[in-house]
């Protein structure tokens, strides 16, 4: 009888199969892995039908024997150095490792490879850490490495959204991604120790991350899921992770609590959505309909992380963040509407309807909204505050102002006082702004966080802009977002108070500040090197790169200055700075710069969401309070958010009462 072939890891097998065959490839391994072990030295042995030798994976080494001997000389080569373990940390492991050899092995040299990469450090190859001496089942070993790294991006995700290692963080990064990449695409896995029974009880939920991933992209594999991304970088269109450029959010909907109640709106909208359906029953069959339910169920659940099957199910969803908040299904036509007529329900994205919640004004306060049209988040403050007190709206566009005033009218907004003016011409000090507590800074930005969003990755003058976005991504140093901002990016506002913007510049001199800006910038500037076919991207894109990279600093000039100068309300409560940038030119290292003169104010940075999973990048200490939002994962637009609030007086007083504080003036 011949003997049983051997699993193929390009295609994935069904876990029954699996399981059967386990049993054959136990008995049948020694010698198998021993043989391709010696054939793997052989100087061709990298080469294959896919690529560079990564396509093909023969069974692996994992009868007793072949573990110990493996354990033995994990422990020998080790004893050279300090013993790293799969998740990155010296000596004393307590991560779970995975009981095959190859597995492990894998799970070492991918996290090597990764991390050489990730700091450009040279002299780590994968011929040394899978074909080396001292390791088992070599050919096995270098193909699973492969095929990891190559999906290691997608992996990433995966992890990410299914909340892999961050429910199970014994199991490790680089261990997850192994062990993931063998349930989903390769042999499957056993049932065996701890780190395969987490990864197979995640299951359910990696592959609805993974569903969800092939519905945004429209594929039906994570082979052509890998192709598509591929394609993507190379004609230079592609979003940060690869994905399409456009991404597809859930239909956000604020409630407007000075008219309506969430139960009504709900009722009413979840009304609205099946009478569509009946009105438009062939609209039932059309798959492009039917993709998109199914992509917002999947988003929504996943986000908000609704664990509860009937949650999953609902078509209008209550956000898990903002209490007003509401998803209905992506692409739901709600503009003629009567809640939107009439100003019940606002059709405002996630993001956007953040800044408001984070800077939570207090019914009776006075509060100031610094550029404040068209009036989006004016009209969330005067709601949240149920009309009581003031919202002093300024902007100096009159066109703009004209549109939040219908916009306060029709939201019966009444406390909002809409002021044309120039921000920076006002005197914060002035007797009227004695009262104000509370300040909103949405100040005009490069609107980068919305390009995807908005659709101009589809224009041609646009495309350029997306892979600069994407260079920028994929080094990290950015994420990727979106909403639509575009009115408000004009670059017209550059900053009309020099006073301040000396003064600025005096204290970043001061405070180390400078060398924040310079650290991002020069990531920004290092991250096109990130990717080699980016680099050869033509002088005209270098060129109207140079051009948006000015725009960019001339807006982080004005949004410098006027978060300067909204620091100066005498009696501030809480201030918040938002922008819907990605550039943290805009984001963090204004904040930066502002630290000093809010430290003077009283004011400190303050986490506005604490249950919020994602931060500003750590520039500097604080920056964890920071709140950003990735249009490819968050659901909604890019944006960032810096809550100032008033340091609380016991920290004053332990400043006072502290004794080593007291006496540093004395031995001065
Ligand atoms: C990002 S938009 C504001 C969006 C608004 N917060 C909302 O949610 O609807 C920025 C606004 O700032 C205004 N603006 C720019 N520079 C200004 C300045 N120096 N003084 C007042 N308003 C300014 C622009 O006209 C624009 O309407």
């Amino acid at each position: 009888m011949p003997k049983p072939k051997r699993r193929n890891p390009i295609v994935p097998v069904p876990k029954a199969a699996v399981r059967q065959s386990s049993s054959e490839n136990l008995r049948t391994h020694t010698k198998k892995s021993s043989r391709s072990a010696k054939q793997n030295h052989a100087p061709n042995a990298t080469s294959s039908r896919d690529g560079g030798g990564c396509g093909k994976r023969p069974r692996e080494g994992n009868d007793a024997d072949s573990k110990r001997t493996d354990i033995k000389r994990q422990k020998r080569h080790s004893s050279s150095g300090p013993r790293r373990c799969v998740d990155g940390t010296d000596s004393a492991c307590s991560q779970w490792r995975p009981l095959s050899v190859v597995h492990k092995q894998a799970a070492f040299a991918v996290q090597r490879l990764l991390e050489a990469d990730s700091s450009r450090k040279h002299g780590v190859s994968l011929k040394s850490l899978t074909l080396g001496p001292h390791v088992e089942a070599k050919k096995a070993t270098f193909a699973v490495t492969c095929q990891v790294l190559k999906f290691s991006q997608i992996l990433e995700q995966l992890d990410e959204q299914a909340e892999l290692t961050a429910s199970q963080p014994k199991l490790g990064k680089y261990v997850a991604m192994v062990l993931s990449y063998d349930l989903l695409r390769g042999q499957g896995l056993e049932r065996k120790g701890p780190a395969e029974r987490a990864v197979l009880a995640a299951e359910p939920r990696l592959r609805a991350a993974m569903d969800v991933m092939f519905l945004e992209a429209g594929v039906k594999s994570l082979d052509e899921l890998l192709e598509m991304r591929q394609q993507g970088l190379q004609s230079g269109a592609a979003d940060p992770r690869g994905l399409r450029p456009q991404v597809s959010h859930p239909r956000w909907v604020r409630v407007n609590l000075l008219k309506a109640n969430m139960d009504d709106v709900m009722r009413q909208l979840d009304e609205h959505l099946q009478s569509t359906e009946k009105r438009n029953p062939q609209q039932d069959g059309n798959r492009q309909q039917q993709m998109e339910k199914r992509k917002h169920q999947k988003a929504v659940a996943a986000m908000q992380q609704q664990e509860q099957q009937q949650e999953r199910q609902s078509r209008v969803v209550l956000d898990a963040l903002l209490p007003d908040l509401l998803a209905l299904p992506p692409g739901t036509d709600l503009h003629d509407h009567p809640l939107v007529t009439r100003g019940s329900v606002v059709l405002q994205s996630k993001a956007s309807c953040m800044p408001a919640r984070a800077l939570n004004p207090e019914p009776g306060w006075t509060v100031v909204d610094c550029c404040a049209a068209p009036g989006n988040k004016t009209t969330h403050l005067a709601a949240i505050m149920g009309n009581k007190g003031r919202v002093l709206a300024f902007d100096k566009d009159p066109k703009r102002l004209a549109r939040l005033r219908s916009n306060a009218v029709l939201t019966g907004a009444s406390c909002i006082e809409a002021r044309l003016a120039d921000f920076l011409s006002l005197d914060p000090t002035a007797p009227e702004f004695r009262e104000v507590r509370g300040v909103l800074l949405d100040p005009s930005c490069s609107g980068s966080g919305t390009i995807f969003t908005r659709m101009d990755h589809l224009l041609p003058s646009h495309r350029i802009r997306g892979t600069a976005a994407a260079r920028a991504g994929a080094a990290g140093v950015i994420e990727a977002a979106t909403e639509a901002h575009a009115p408000c990016t004009s670059p017209t506002s550059a900053p009309t108070s020099t006073a301040v913007m000396g003064k600025k510049t005096k204290k970043n001199d001061n405070n180390n500040n400078n060398k924040v800006d310079k650290a991002a910038q020069q990531q920004e500037l290092d991250a096109p090197n990130r990717d080699p076919g980016l680099a050869q991207l033509s002088p005209q894109v270098h060129e109207r790169d140079a051009v948006e990279a000015a725009r960019v600093s001339q807006l982080a000039r004005f949004q410098a200055a006027a978060l300067s100068h909204a620091l100066r309300f005498p009696f501030l409560e809480r201030l918040v700075y938002s922008t819907c940038s990605v550039h943290v030119e805009e984001n963090e290292a204004v904040v930066a710069g502002a630290l000093q003169e809010a430290a003077e104010a009283g004011l400190e940075l303050a986490d506005p969401f604490p249950s919020w999973h994602r931060r500003g990048l750590p520039l500097f200490p604080g920056a964890e309070k920071l709140v950003r939002t990735d249009a490819y994962q968050d659901g909604t637009d890019g944006f960032f958010i810096a809550l100032f609030r008033r340091r609380p007086p016991e920290k004053e007083v332990n400043m006072q009462e502290n004794p080593k504080q007291k006496q540093k003036p004395r031995q001065r």
